[in-house]
């Protein structure tokens, strides 16, 4: 038997009508939760439940739909629904259309409402007044190491982290010149430069490089001079309309960011959890190799370990560290117990689920 293309489609409207449905049910219950909240002054947004609907739900068979797009779908749908329980704002490192944007938007989907601000401290500040519930901050790049500055502002802030995401950055040069041979000036923030060093040496040998406070403002640059290019993400051609000369420009492909989602909300234990903490320590010799041997005699897994210079003294230094696990945790508690009679100065800057790191795409 022949398919018939209008009985299919038919089925297919049907469906989505069922969808929607679903979805009107769904948000109608969400608001009582949240009317449920409002009574008795609980918080609207709970991560640690949106994490056990996003795990339950890509458990689901779901095949051949893709279990990623499942996840990306209800990351919408929780943002919706807790749009309207609560207007959220969620503070980014700015200007629109960067990569932290981008990471906002992909950990707290679209429903929030999102603003930009000019630096890592003024996302800090917006967070700190109460203007934001949550801000977004980029800490680490795989091919180009923390971002130090945003390392030390967490130093001066009683923020605490709230959760991590980890974003595959994927760069393109954007410009309205239509060969390479036109383009003379490359802008970039020096970051996205450094990552795409071997690509514009072998392509654009000739062209200049000019550093910019963000790659948006690169785009603005290229935007006003056929001559110029910009390095920039898709999300900024889209936005500002500027033509993508090429794309996957990076020099490493695996290139990956990291942010830190930062506020003042406990965002629960799950499932899989990660601590990040700060010491300081006694200036003797095997102080720091103690702390390390204390980690491992609990068992627990140190992931992440960077030093920054305490900038109250000199050649005096605080370790961050990352270690798997929740700070409620037994062997986490006692590793903290003992760190506090080792350690001039200890802080536990959070814990919040552990994402997984994406595979190259
Ligand atoms: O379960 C809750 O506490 C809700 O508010 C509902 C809900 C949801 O849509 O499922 C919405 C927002 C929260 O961050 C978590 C879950």
């Amino acid at each position: 038997m022949t398919e018939d293309l209008g009985n299919l489609r038919n089925s297919i409207d049907e469906i989505d009508t069922r969808i929607v449905g679903l979805l009107r049910d769904r948000a109608a219950i969400a608001a009582r939760v949240g009317d449920y909240k409002k009574a008795r002054a609980l918080p609207f947004h709970v991560v640690s439940r949106e994490r056990e609907i996003l795990d339950r739900i890509t458990e689901l068979e779901s095949a051949p739909f893709p279990k990623e797009s499942i996840r990306t779908i209800f990351r919408e749908i929780l943002s919706a629904c807790l749009s309207l329980e609560e207007p959220v704002v969620i503070s980014y490192m700015g200007p629109p259309a960067t990569y932290t944007h981008q990471a906002a938007l992909k950990h707290f989907g679209h429903s929030l409402k999102h603003v930009p601000a000019a630096t890592v401290r003024e996302v800090f500040r917006a967070v700190e007044s109460g203007e934001a519930l949550y801000g977004v901050v980029p800490i680490e790049n795989s091919t180009e190491g923390m971002v130090n500055n945003t390392l030390d502002t967490l130093v001066e802030s009683d923020l605490r982290i709230c959760g991590e995401i980890i974003l595959p950055i994927h760069h393109c040069l954007l410009t309205r010149a239509t060969s390479a041979k036109e383009i003379r000036t490359v802008y970039a923030h020096p970051q996205a430069l450094a990552q795409c060093r071997i690509y514009l040496s072998n392509a654009l040998p000739d062209a200049s490089t000019g550093e910019t406070t963000s790659n948006t403002k690169a785009v603005e640059m290229a935007l006003e001079d056929p001559h110029s290019a910009a390095i920039a993400g898709e999300m900024a051609a889209e936005v500002y309309n500027i033509p993508i000369f090429s794309r996957h420009i990076e020099d490493f492909p695996d290139n990956q960011t990291r942010f830190l989602v930062i506020g003042t909300i406990d965002p629960g234990k799950t499932r899989k959890d990660q601590t990040s903490i700060m010491v300081s320590i006694l200036d003797r010799v095997g102080a720091l190799s103690e702390i390390l041997s204390l980690i491992a005699t609990e068992g627990i897994n140190l992931t992440r370990l960077e030093s920054r210079p305490s900038r109250k003294k000199a050649w005096d230094y605080i370790f961050f560290m990352d270690i798997e696990g929740h700070q409620a945790d037994e062997n986490i508690r006692q590793l903290l117990t003992k760190l506090q009679t080792l350690c001039p100065y200890v802080r536990i800057l959070g814990s919040y689920p552990l994402q997984d790191k994406p595979s190259q795409t």
